[in-house]
């Protein structure tokens, strides 16, 4: 498509919120969006919209002239060029591959630094933004899907080139790497970025499929790339040579994932498959696959492989839906726009402490939530769930805040949770219960504090030369009024006192610290975090106040503190996060969920519902 060549100066900016963006940077986002777009209407594609983006790139589609839907991918330009290198590599891997069940490749170009993948657009969604919608997916829904999948593993390694074997790993299957439509109930394996050709069989023997690779001296090394950290296997994750073992293990990464509502494999010691209500055999070679032992996964695997399609014929009706109960509140409110929540937790300090080889120490705020995925390595597996269960309640539009507390042999949690979207109320539940659950499952004490706030609130103020803040009118602090009954007014509620956070290193002014003193005395929830950088000061914040009768006193303490926070000048972190009431649920410690099957005779279970 020679004329891509009219797109020029491509800058894909780092994910995050774009209200967290300064507002320079921000508006260069979007102009550049915006570019994108014009630039693709201008080469006669129409409807062209944002579909998805990576750590990797940006993905854009557009419909052609023809009405053939079109798929581009950009790199992200800040990344290393080696790392942007990939997506010509995976241009190459995606033209290999002619399967239904993945996009048909349109082309490569490159622009200056700038590589643009096209292709065919997957109809339909990706699964993560469904596993969002819905929560936990049904028994008959993950069994239909591991049919689907087993026979995409078999067909990658029955790939040949010419004559000769030439399996292909995928090497990055995963939720948000399948596209799947409802209405025709379709799916697509997205993102080859991470594939290669196998280097080994399924055996562990060597695949010498062409004479290049039989005179390489080179065959001890590993050609494989890595996925994404929260799927993909043991062996990916430690370099070994690259096999369809790996797409093995992101396949029941993905079923386990959709099935227990979560973001990652790694959960499945505390929540095993075994608890999520599926098939017996069917949970049982999931659990299996994803064992820590390579011979129970291997001989898993090859159980999947062979037995998939006698179980996927097994009857599984849909079950009359037990209505699954959150274990903590959450409250619904509605309002004409969405939050764009941002999550802000302990979970720097949370990560130093299972940190054992001190990797962390040197590294800086904003540095660790980019290398976050790479320096989890030493982490417990039970606490890399549970982390990732608390981006997962960031992926709603949801603000609050959660305080779990590991003490003797009980976790308390307290929370205030308020969520934006009535429709997501079951999907979100399945969210909080797995967070909830995971946490069971943590054994050291401790605290783990996070806040998540709508970053379209979020006030930034720049500095000037002098390090004074420029603003025309002083940004006011928002709120909201719930007026909560007066024989709840009266219960106990904690505020943020313990102990000083080593993540806050920001020292605020005292008066700031006497003003969220007195607004302790008002019954309300909270959070405000006061981020100062060098140039400018970010305050994060969500109010909601819960006795209507003291606003006007609320609403001037809010005031002063954003006056006091004029004469902020240290660099830094601090904040502050109100919670309701103390303790607000109590729950065991729990290693490991208790079994639940799909009945065996659900014909039984339905006649029994009718009677
Ligand atoms: N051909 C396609 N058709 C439809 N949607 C697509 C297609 N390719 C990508 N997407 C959407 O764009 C999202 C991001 O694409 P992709 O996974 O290729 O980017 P990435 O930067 O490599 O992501 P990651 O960091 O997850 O590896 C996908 O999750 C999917 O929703």
């Amino acid at each position: 498509m020679p004329a891509t060549k009219s797109i020029q100066n491509f800058y894909i900016n780092e994910e995050q919120s774009i209200y967290l963006l300064s507002h320079q940077d921000a508006k260069k986002h979007r102009q550049w969006l915006n570019i994108c777009k014009k630039q693709l209407g201008m080469l006669g594609y129409q409807q062209v919209e944002v579909v998805g983006s990576g750590a990797f790139g940006f993905v854009f589609a557009g419909v052609a002239a023809d009405g053939e839907e079109w798929v581009f991918k950009f790199s992200r330009i800040t990344l290393a060029q080696s790392v942007r290198d990939r997506l010509e590599d995976e241009a190459f891997m995606l033209s290999q591959i002619h399967n239904p069940m993945v996009p048909k490749f349109f082309g490569f170009e490159r622009l200056k630094k700038q590589g643009i993948l096209m292709m065919a657009r997957a109809k339909g969604e990706d699964l993560e933004k469904v596993s969002l919608k819905r929560g936990r997916f049904k028994p008959h829904e993950v069994v239909a899907l591991a049919l689907k999948l087993r026979n995409v593993l078999v067909d990658l390694r029955d790939h040949k080139n010419g004559m000769s074997p030439q399996p292909i790993v995928h090497g990055d299957i995963k939720p948000s790497n399948i596209v799947w439509d409802a209405t025709s109930d379709s799916f697509a394996l997205v993102d080859w970025g991470s594939s290669v050709y196998a280097q080994l069989d399924s055996d562990g023997q060597p695949v010498a499929s062409n004479i290049m690779d039989l005179m390489s001296s080179d065959v001890s090394h590993t050609n494989a790339r890595m996925g994404d950290v929260y799927f993909i296997g043991d062996e990916q994750m430690s370099g070994a040579q690259s096999s369809p073992r790996f797409d093995e293990q992101g396949v029941a990464s993905t079923l386990y994932a959709l099935a227990s509502a979560q973001s990652c494999r790694f959960g499945a010691g505390v929540i095993p498959a075994a608890s999520l209500g599926l098939p017996q055999e069917f949970a049982a070679v999931i659990d299996a696959m994803l064992s820590k032992d390579k011979k129970t996964r291997d001989q898993a695997g090859d159980y999947f492989i062979r037995n998939m399609p006698t179980m996927a014929k097994a009857y599984l009706p849909e079950l009359p839906a037990k209505t699954t109960k959150a274990k903590i509140p959450f409250w619904l409110s509605s309002g004409p726009e969405k939050p764009d929540t941002v999550v802000y937790s302990s979970r720097k300090q949370f990560l130093r402490r299972a940190d054992q080889n001190q990797q962390l120490r040197d590294v800086n705020d904003a540095q660790l939530d980019r290398y976050y995925k790479e320096f989890l390595f030493d982490t417990g597996d039970t606490e890399k769930a549970f982390l990732a269960s608390i981006s997962r309640l960031a992926k709603y539009p949801v603000v609050g805040g959660l305080s779990f507390h590991w003490k003797q042999e009980s976790l308390f949690v307290e929370s205030s949770l308020i969520l934006y979207d009535e429709s997501r109320s079951k999907a979100f539940t399945d969210a909080v219960n797995a967070a909830v659950m995971l946490a069971q499952g943590i054994t050291q004490k401790g605290l783990f504090k996070c806040c998540l706030f709508d970053a379209r609130q979020t006030i930034q103020l720049e500095r000037d030369g002098t390090g004074a803040f420029i603003f025309e009118n002083l940004p006011k602090l928002k709120y909201d009024v719930v007026d909560v009954k007066a024989s709840e007014i009266t219960r106990p509620h904690s505020y943020f006192e313990d102990g000083k956070d080593p993540d806050e290193q920001l020292q605020l002014p005292k008066a700031i610290i006497q003003c969220v003193f007195e607004l302790n005395q008002i019954h309300h929830t909270g959070c405000i975090i006061f981020e100062s950088l060098h140039n400018r000061l970010k305050i994060h914040h969500y109010y909601r106040l819960l006795d209507a009768s003291k606003e006007a006193h609320f609403k001037s303490l809010l005031d002063r503190i954003m006056q006091y926070a004029m004469s902020i000048q240290d660099v830094g972190v601090a904040g502050f996060m109100k919670l309701p009431y103390k303790n607000t649920r109590e729950f065991n410690l729990c290693e490991r969920q208790v079994d639940a099957f799909y009945p065996r005779n659900p014909k039984a279970v339905l006649d029994a519902k009718q009677a």
